[in-house]
């Protein structure tokens, strides 16, 4: 593919073509601001010394409502290919990472891992985005083309099925809605609702979303003149997860303060890092595989400095060829984790994904 969607409850963007890019958010942004063009899209990944994935599309769209794409094709059998780490070793990993969380300075650290999925004919971006998007519309749904990254990333698409809002700005108004905190729905209803009202309680949890929702107040606050964080988080849900979630609302000082820089300036916030930053963010880079662009960020932002990000989870990212499918979750640990929850933590999470692609990994 070579455009860019996000389907967001209340609006979708579309774009076709590529008409500059850009490997960093600032390149982007300098773009905008000396009017070279009027949109920038695309993803940033989750290292931050990374390249970026960002264009200046030839055309776009803008529709309200989520994405309606119509009849939409199969897609084609997916076979586990093997996994990244294997179960056993994320165990192992989220134990060594608890040791450190228990006699260290780090507070909290996200530990993700990945599932390899092999296809004999084509996944298609857009078909797969469009069975996320049409399985939970409230979701934000996104197809990005990451060639702009540059080697290793030609061609490659990330999609996914987000539930997290990084930044979104409209003029000096921006709003965030912070994930963190997470037990996994039941079929039968009074437990689900237990399971639910149980994360609301949960002092791990608030603790592990206390660390995300101190770090958003921290970079925002100097940048607005009002900002409204409510002291308790509400529950939220997808049908694999619930999730506590904070909507924090601000009014910007600055009216040039853009929506990528808020972005660059968020990311990563402790929903996928950690707490400090800058050890969680040595401790991944020691631990885990390249995250690539899973644990980043998706969105857009145009000249006037609006724009959507969302967190780039519940994500996948599909080869060139469309033969070879990397979908990845993680998890928040903190010094009272346990691991094995943690591993199962995950395999709920990545079944956002696998199961758009009628995949199943083994619990
Ligand atoms: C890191 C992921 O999700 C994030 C981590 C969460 C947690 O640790 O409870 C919850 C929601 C997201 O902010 C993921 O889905 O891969």
């Amino acid at each position: 593919m070579d455009g860019f969607l996000l389907s967001r409850a209340d609006r979708t963007l579309r774009t076709a073509g590529a008409r500059s890019r850009y490997d960093s958010a600032s390149a982007a942004i300098t773009a905008l601001a000396d009017g070279d063009t009027e949109l920038v899209v695309g993803a940033l990944p989750f290292d931050p010394a990374r390249r970026a994935a960002l264009t200046a599309p030839d055309s776009w769209e803008f529709t309200s409502g989520p994405w309606q794409p119509g009849q939409v094709a199969e897609l084609p059998p997916v076979r586990v290919a093997r996994q990244v780490p294997e179960p056993a070793e994320h165990v192992a990993r989220v134990g060594a990472l608890v040791d450190r969380l228990r006699s260290g300075a780090l507070g909290k650290v996200v530990a993700a891992r990945s599932v390899v999925l092999a296809s004999e004919t084509p996944v298609d971006p857009e078909t797969l985005a469009a069975r996320l998007i049409q399985s939970n519309p409230r979701a934000n749904g996104f197809a990005v083309d990451l060639t702009s990254a540059g080697d290793g990333f030609r061609g490659h698409s990330l999609v996914g099925a987000s539930p997290e809002v990084l930044i979104s700005r409209r003029g000096r108004a921006i709003t965030c809605r912070p994930l963190a905190g997470t037990a996994p729905r039941r079929t039968d209803p009074a437990a689900d609702e237990r399971e639910g009202l149980g994360l609301l309680d949960s002092t791990k949890n608030l603790a592990e979303h206390a660390f995300v929702t101190a770090w958003i107040e921290e970079v925002l606050a100097p940048l607005c003149t009002e900002l409204s964080v409510p002291d308790a988080p509400v529950l939220t849900s997808t049908h694999e997860v619930w999730h506590l979630a904070t909507p924090i609302r601000g009014l910007l000082r600055d009216p040039a303060t853009d929506a990528l820089s808020l972005a660059t300036l968020l990311h990563p916030t402790p929903a996928v890092c950690g707490t400090p930053s800058d050890l969680a963010l040595a401790a991944i880079r020691e631990t885990e595989e390249e995250r690539r662009f899973y644990g980043g960020a998706v969105g857009w932002c145009d000249a006037q400095g609006d724009g959507d990000w969302v967190v780039a989870i519940r994500c996948a990212e599909i080869t060139a060829d469309g033969l070879e499918v990397l979908a990845t979750a993680g998890g928040g640990i903190v010094a009272d984790s346990d691991p094995q929850s943690e591993l199962d933590e995950t395999t709920a999470k990545l079944r956002t994904l696998l199961g758009a692609l009628g995949a199943v990994v083994a619990e």
